[in-house]
């Protein structure tokens, strides 16, 4: 391969300077020559150098035949060893320039797919770039949990089909075990697209490979030994419709079925049946039980009786109770697995355009220990599914109830993070060391927890809370009338029974004459007939409204 190159390469020096047509003739007059020589092998400096040196330096008698041939054969190993060299270095450039141009055309090719079937390609493009350009290090089963008083984590869901199939562009980068970034789309005013990347950063951030167990042992698994150690401890799944909260706390879908032995809610249960049997909790001799129940607008209903309705009161030490909650004893892991299976086929559902099975309540797990012939508990574990939040924009063509429905999820939601806020400012809980600050320099984050939505959001919420709370205002203010209307039917008819009764009896026993019997009943009668039909427009006034 070598010596073909080399003679090639020399067979069209020949032509250019009517010199030898051989080699051995040639590297003769090299030896005779060597300013020619100089000018010929000129290729690169390096290859001049490794061939020209040993000659410029040589001042040696003229040498014998044989003298001359070891001389040629050395020359010809540095030769064909610089040669070699120079050969691979262009074998490797051009097969880097091929590689080059390969890439570059399947770059295009995509890039010309994605135009053709996506409208966000340039988005997908620049968020493709840019997250090339990040080390990524993302939450993996080996890294230690830290234990905090409260922690806020967050899960991505791996885009859906559906998203697929509309083109969706994934916009969050899961960058570290702690921070995310996400892709905000942007155009400017001349219609140059850019990105805009935020960086936020949590106790925890999973990404869409995490399974459930790991999302688990990060964040409910170590409050499970609080509730044995007299503690009462909450993990809320927050997030918009359809964003995998049901999925998390109750268990991985399988098509519709429900694996609810590796949701949160079957990890906690499977963890506090192995803790019962602990060294330091045996001697407790703890009774476990399980109540479940949902809010859905301003009802509570029972999920593990029939959903029956319940009150939620206050007792005499100020403490919020649910009167008449079922509180079921659970003797194994198997028996709470059930009652979660009970539980989540009576949880209220409907269908959001996010989510063809959405929950439409916040669903209320509950582990409780009590010991043994103690009616006073001695730990509580509170799992909260709630309600998925939605944008105003996503369920404007939901029908009625839909967006009743997500009036009133929304609204529970941000009286939620009221009262968390509130508790945070009396310094009840230790939240708000965890303020977010989303910052641009993606290497100088704060630490803190997201502010959970972003402003579109919250305006597209308030108005549509305020509309629908003119509506709740209009529609009290029309029941209260009805219901006064009501009690006045109620009580004129009281005294209408009376006065007529009495009306009757006096007519009998001869003590009125006819003609002012007859003007008294007929005011009798007129004014029961005014009040009813009074009752009857406000009656009617109401079913127009709930209309
Ligand atoms: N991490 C995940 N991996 C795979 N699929 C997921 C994941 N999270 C959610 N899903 C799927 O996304 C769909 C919606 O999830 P899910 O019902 O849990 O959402 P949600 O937040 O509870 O919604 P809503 O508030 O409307 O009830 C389900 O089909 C679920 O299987």
């Amino acid at each position: 391969m070598f010596p073909y190159l080399i003679e090639e390469r020399e067979g069209k020096k020949s032509s250019k300077t009517d010199t030898p047509k051989t080699r051995n003739q040639e590297e003769e007059r090299n030896g005779d020559n060597r300013t020619n020589d100089n000018n010929n092998y000129s290729c690169s400096p390096r290859y001049q150098q490794s061939y020209l040196s040993p000659l410029s330096s040589d001042t040696s008698p003229p040498k014998s035949p044989s003298q001359k041939n070891r001389s040629r054969t050395k020359r010809e190993y540095d030769y064909k060893s610089d040669a070699a060299r120079k050969v691979e270095m262009i074998a490797k450039s051009r097969d880097e320039r091929r590689q080059r141009q390969a890439d570059e055309k399947a770059i295009r090719n995509q890039i010309i797919h994605l135009e053709q079937n996506n409208p966000n390609w340039e988005f997908a493009q620049m968020i493709h770039e840019f997250r090339n350009s990040l080390d990524f290090r993302p939450l993996r089963d080996g890294d230690p949990v830290i234990e905090n008083q409260i922690s806020v984590c967050v899960r991505k869901r791996p885009i859906n089909d559906k998203e697929r199939r509309r083109k969706e562009v994934d916009v969050i980068s899961v960058r570290t075990k702690n921070q995310l970034i996400v892709h905000e789309p942007k155009q400017k005013v001349d219609l140059t697209k850019y990105l805009e990347n935020q960086q936020f950063r949590f106790d925890y951030v999973f990404d869409d490979t995490c399974e459930n167990e790991l999302v688990y042992r990060f964040t409910a698994k170590p409050l499970v030994k609080t509730i044995f150690e007299g503690g009462m401890a909450t993990c809320f799944a927050y997030g918009q419709t359809g964003s995998g909260k049901t999925h998390t706390m109750g268990g991985e879908f399988k098509g519709k079925q429900q694996n609810f032995k590796n949701g949160i809610y079957g990890l906690v249960a499977q963890d506090v049946f192995r803790l019962l049997s602990h060294p330091k909790y045996i001697k407790n001799n703890y009774i476990v039980s399980a109540s479940f129940f949902e809010i859905y607008g301003k009802l509570v209903f029972d999920l593990l009786a029939k959903k029956q309705r319940l009150r939620v009161l206050e007792d005499g030490k100020q403490q919020v109770q649910v009167v008449g909650l079922t509180e079921r004893v659970v003797a194994k892991v198997e028996h709470v697995f059930e009652l979660i299976q009970k539980g989540s086929l009576e949880r209220t559902s409907g269908q959001t355009s996010a989510n063809s099975n959405s929950s439409r309540s916040h669903a209320v797990f509950q582990i409780i220990l009590r010991k043994s012939g103690s009616r006073h508990v001695a730990g509580k574990f509170s799992l909260i599914d709630l309600a998925g939040n939605e944008r105003g924009a996503d369920n404007n063509k939901s029908n009625r109830q839909t967006r009743i429905e997500g009036a009133d999820i929304n609204k529970s939601l941000l009286a939620l993070k009221e009262c968390i806020r509130a508790l945070g400012r009396k310094g009840l809980i230790c939240l708000f060391v965890k303020e977010l600050i989303a910052s641009d320099n993606l290497d100088d984050v704060q630490n803190t927890i997201p502010e959970d939505e972003i402003a579109e959001e919250n305006m597209d919420i308030d108005e549509e809370l305020a509309r629908a709370e003119e509506k709740r205002l209009q529609i009290s203010s029309l029941e209260w009338e009805l219901r006064e209307s009501q009690r006045h039917v109620i009580e004129s008819c009281v005294n209408f029974h009376d006065m007529a009764c009495d009306l009757y009896n006096a007519l009998d026993e001869n003590c009125t004459d006819r003609h002012h019997y007859a003007r008294k009943w007929k005011n009798l009668l007129n004014e029961i007939v005014d009040i009813q039909q009074g009752a009857l427009i406000k009656a009617d006034e109401f079913c127009k409204a709930l209309d």
